[in-house]
């Protein structure tokens, strides 16, 4: 089955800043991860090593049994909805969806399936053809996380940032990514430093300080 681990992660940063400290844990497919804790206590760090922005210093991370660390970013069945969404403005709703799957060369019926698809899933197939500059946050949060189901990844990393803005953009976000991860099956990571909220969703809570883990509500 699909899972995720990492063995002994670590991070140092080039000031000799350890960033991740010896981090061991075992994700299962299909689950709902909170990581949760201060500012700098290296949750981001971790999401940005899975994802392959940031090189690891140390330790192994494993997905579906692949050994991570030397595959590249673009090939790791992993999705991404970080900070600003990263959209294209002056394209519309479906080239922004369909752009990383016109890169991969798939086929356009295949493209424009997905992207319907992923498109009725998140309420926005009526904005397809509108340009990103035109329509709201909200729905720009919505394309963004479309863009990122589309390429049918196994994990969604979420980065709180991505919804930073305001209360309504974020309880928005929350409910779409539960949505994603029950409907769609995909397994999330996701980072918060707001307590209330991480003990709030009901899933697993792995509490970090000082680049440790120091409890895992498993
Ligand atoms: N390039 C770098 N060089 C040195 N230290 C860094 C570098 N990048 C990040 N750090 C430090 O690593 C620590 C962990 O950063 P990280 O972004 O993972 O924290 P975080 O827990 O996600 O916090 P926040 O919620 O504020 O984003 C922080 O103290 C940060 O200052």
């Amino acid at each position: 089955m699909a899972s995720l681990i990492f063995e002994h992660l670590k991070k140092v940063y080039p000031n000799g800043f350890v960033s991740v400290d010896d981090v061991s844990l075992s994700i299962e497919d299909g689950e709902f991860v909170v990581f949760h804790g201060p500012s700098g206590c290296g949750k981001s760090t971790i999401l940005r090593m899975i994802g392959g922005l940031e090189d690891i210093t140390s330790g192994k991370i494993y997905l579906d049994n692949t050994f991570l660390n030397d595959i590249l970013p673009r090939d790791r069945k992993l999705a991404m909805a970080f900070q600003n969404y990263a959209l294209y403005k002056y394209m519309n709703v479906y080239d922004n969806m369909a752009l990383g799957l016109k890169l991969r060369d798939l086929p356009r019926t295949v493209i424009n399936t997905r992207v319907k698809t992923a498109a009725a899933f998140l309420g926005i197939s009526d904005i397809l053809t509108k340009k990103i500059r035109s329509i709201s946050d909200s729905e720009r949060q919505r394309v963004a996380l479309g863009r990122a189901i589309v390429c049918h990844p196994k994990v969604l990393l979420v980065d709180e940032d991505f919804a930073h803005q305001n209360d309504d953009l974020r309880k928005d976000m929350i409910h779409d990514i539960l949505k994603i991860n029950k409907e769609l099956g995909i397994t999330v990571l996701y980072v918060t430093n707001n307590y209330e909220e991480a003990v709030s969703l009901n899933s697993r809570v792995i509490f970090m300080k000082d680049g440790k883990v120091i409890e895992d509500s498993i």
